[in-house]
């Protein structure tokens, strides 16, 4: 017995906290069959990244048109860039019945909670902010202007922790993966999601006896 509809999943936090490295650990087993909402950004692709698998990577142009055609759940810009969800993958992979996970920082987790307040928002936390900053620093991204712009942000994003559901503390990415996949499986299992096919199952039952 389960709902049918799938759960949007959003992972959020400030900027080094780790929500990269946790969704890929999440991602690396996938045992529970997570879509992942790949977005869209006008950021310079990084060594490693592949367009399409990490981000789709647009031109500043293409990514207004993708603003004006409506086809973004959200958008928002993020240290000189910008960043949107693709609203059709999102749709289409609820409907099937596939949890869809986003993995987006705060403002544009917000704009979420208002288009899609069924979804589950999860705030992945610091330990502490000098953690946060040479978590940032040692990633060797951003130079010394950006991880002041970054902390700076920090506070605010942790600041919102109030607007989510639950919050997972990042110490250790392990943890915080089984503390993440639990968050979601408690959720599916709740009585409000399964309630109106129980009640179909008993009517279907007791229609076949008359
Ligand atoms: N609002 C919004 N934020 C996004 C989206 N995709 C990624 N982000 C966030 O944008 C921020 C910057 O991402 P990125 O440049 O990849 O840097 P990093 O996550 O700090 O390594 C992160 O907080 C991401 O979670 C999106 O579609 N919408
Ligand atoms: N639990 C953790 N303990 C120690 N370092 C971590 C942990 N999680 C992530 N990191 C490191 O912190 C840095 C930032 O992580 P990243 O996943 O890029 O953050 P975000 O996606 O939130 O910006 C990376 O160098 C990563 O290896």
């Amino acid at each position: 017995m389960s709902d049918t509809r799938g759960l949007l999943i959003v992972l959020s936090g400030p900027s080094g906290v780790g929500k990269g490295t946790v969704r890929a650990a999440i991602f690396k087993n996938n045992i529970y069959n997570y879509v992942y909402s790949v977005s869209a950004t006008t950021r310079q692709m990084r060594p490693g990244e592949v367009d399409g698998v990490d981000y789709y990577f647009t031109s500043r142009e293409e990514f207004e048109e993708l603003i004006e055609e409506d086809a973004l759940l959200e958008h928002a810009e993020y240290v000189g860039n910008y960043y949107g969800t693709p609203i059709r993958a999102i749709e289409d992979n609820l409907s099937k019945g596939h949890d869809v996970f986003l993995e987006i920082e705060v403002q544009g987790a917000m704009k979420v909670r208002e288009r899609m307040p069924d979804g589950i928002f999860i705030f992945l936390a610091p330990p502490n902010l000098n953690e946060l900053e040479s978590r940032i620093t040692g990633r060797g991204t951003d130079n010394q202007e950006i991880i002041y712009e970054r902390m700076q942000k920090a506070r605010e994003e942790i600041d919102m922790m109030k607007h989510y559901d639950y919050v997972v503390v990042n110490d250790e990415v392990d943890c915080a993966v089984n503390k993440v996949n639990g968050i979601i499986q408690s959720e599916h299992l709740k009585v409000s999601r399964v309630v109106d096919q129980i009640k179909l199952q008993i009517h279907n039952y007791f229609q076949k006896g008359e």
